[in-house]
């Protein structure tokens, strides 16, 4: 298949071609990019000289669809409507790694993301896609909205407690930490090494765009959850770790059990045994997320941990195009 990545040369364009270089199924195409229009990318990305020597073309979407069967969204929220729209119509599998079709609700959208949302249509035809829980309608799809990196950690371990009723939903508390490479490549104050480094914030209070998402898809199932979500900008390049804080009248083993059960055909989902601790070590650089129970009287605390460029964005977006192309789930991806 042929493939092109539509700002390729961000944070998770990057990953995506390294992905796709040693992927057995998928082949580079185009690789977009207005800035570096004409450039190697392996000037861009020296590790991959001899691997990636293609050059990279400005974002004329006619000749990229020309070119491609399936097209990664690698643009910022808002820039992706269009994209979406454009190479959905030329009959593509679009994965739409920003925000733009994940809330179904154009309402919600729009307030969340403070823009107008153009194609309300293909907010209804987009598939969620969270391949553990959403796999049968990511197969259909040939529009995936790729989900975000903090609801990507939350989701995969509070949605089967709230399906399943193991815990009070009107009590969840996800307390998330990030890298900064989940800011994208882009420069700005905020994310530079002095305003980084030696230092541990929270940001986004009661604010931030990923507590609509979440609780979106959490009040499908159950329309009173409302998950509490505070992210944190942890020091380090890459990596979520989230400390979900819920009650629930189950007991630990039962839990832990249920959430097996729940992931056992899932491959990238790892639910780990009685006191061990998910760290971020362990998923860094896969596409694994790695979840933890632990209890004590009714106070339940799940941990998890993703890499936030692979599992919570360029690994998950090829995963789900496995699914649709019928390929091993992890091909490509181990
Ligand atoms: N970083 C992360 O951990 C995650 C990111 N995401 C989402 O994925 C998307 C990409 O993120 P990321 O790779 O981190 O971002 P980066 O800022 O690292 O890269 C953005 C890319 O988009 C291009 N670009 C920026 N603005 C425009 C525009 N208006 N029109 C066309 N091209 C544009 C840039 O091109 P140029 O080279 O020309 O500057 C660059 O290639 C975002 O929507 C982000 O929210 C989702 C999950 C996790
Ligand atoms: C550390 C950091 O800044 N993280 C980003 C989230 C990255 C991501 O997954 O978000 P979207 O795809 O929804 O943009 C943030 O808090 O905005």
């Amino acid at each position: 298949m042929n493939v092109s990545v539509i700002g390729s040369t961000g944070y998770t364009g990057n990953e995506l071609v390294k992905i796709i270089a040693k992927h057995p199924y998928l082949e580079i195409s185009c690789l977009t990019s207005d800035n570096y229009d004409g450039q190697k990318y392996s000037d861009i990305y020296p590790p991959l000289k001899n691997i990636v020597e293609t050059k990279i073309i400005s974002n004329d979407w006619d000749y990229v669809s020309d070119k491609s069967d399936i097209v990664f969204l690698c643009l910022p929220h808002a820039a992706s409507q269009k994209a979406a729209a454009f190479f959905h119509s030329k009959g593509k599998l679009v994965v739409d790694l920003s925000a733009d079709f994940r809330i179904k609700s154009k309402e919600i959208y729009e307030k969340t993301y403070n823009v107008t949302h153009n194609y309300p249509d293909l907010l209804t035809e987009a598939a969620y896609g969270l391949p553990e829980i959403y796999g049968n309608e990511i197969k259909q799809s040939r529009l995936i909205a790729n989900p975000g990196c903090y609801p990507t950690s939350v989701l995969l371990a509070v949605y089967p407690l709230v399906k399943n009723k193991f815990v009070d939903e009107k009590y969840i508390i996800a307390d998330c930490k990030s890298g900064v490479s989940g800011a994208g490549k882009k420069l700005t104050e905020k994310t530079q090494f002095c305003e980084v480094s030696d230092d541990f914030k929270p940001y986004g209070i009661f604010s931030h765009r990923h507590g609509p998402e979440i609780n979106a898809w959490l009040n499908e199932i159950s329309a009173d959850t409302r998950v509490i979500f505070t992210p944190h900008l942890l020091p380090i390049i890459r990596g979520i770790e989230s400390t979900i804080y819920c009650k629930s009248d189950k007991n630990e083993n039962e839990i832990r059990q249920y959430l097996k059960e729940f992931y056992r055909d899932s491959f990238f989902v790892r639910i780990m045994e009685k006191g061990v601790t998910p760290r971020i070590a362990n998923v860094s650089g896969t596409n694994f997320a790695d979840i933890g129970v632990f209890k004590e009287e009714d106070n339940l605390i799940i941990v998890s941990c993703i890499d936030n460029l692979l599992k919570g964005a360029s690994g998950q977006a090829v995963q789900n195009v496995n699914i649709v192309m019928d390929f091993d789930e992890e091909t490509g991806l181990i």
